[in-house]
């Protein structure tokens, strides 16, 4: 299945910079792999925002939860996940 996810990444102000500069590694890392393995199918930067939006391609809404609720980021990540299926005018035959 695939589901678009949007995540809007909020650091508090009074956090541990060097905390949070293993976190957004930790995470680039995790990104990366996932991305490799096909999982998070697209990753774009918001213009203009600490927020992302992707497409992640699990197979089912637990696997993405237990999958984005891992993120090292999570914690300071408000998440929005829309459920996509296929558009009978799509002519990409992996859109399912
Ligand atoms: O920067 C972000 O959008 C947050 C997160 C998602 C992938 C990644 O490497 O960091």
């Amino acid at each position: 299945m695939l589901f678009h996810v949007t995540m809007d990444v909020r650091i508090p102000h009074d956090a541990d910079p060097a905390k949070i500069d293993r976190l957004k590694a930790e995470e680039k890392a995790r990104a990366q792999d996932l991305q490799r393995q096909g999982i998070w199918r697209h990753l774009w930067r918001v213009a203009g925002r600490y927020s992302n939006v992707s497409v992640f391609d699990v197979a089912d809404a637990q696997t993405l939860h237990d999958l984005l609720s891992t993120l090292p980021l999570f914690p300071y990540m408000d998440v929005q996940v829309t459920a996509l299926c296929r558009h009978p005018s799509s002519i990409h035959e992996d859109d399912r």
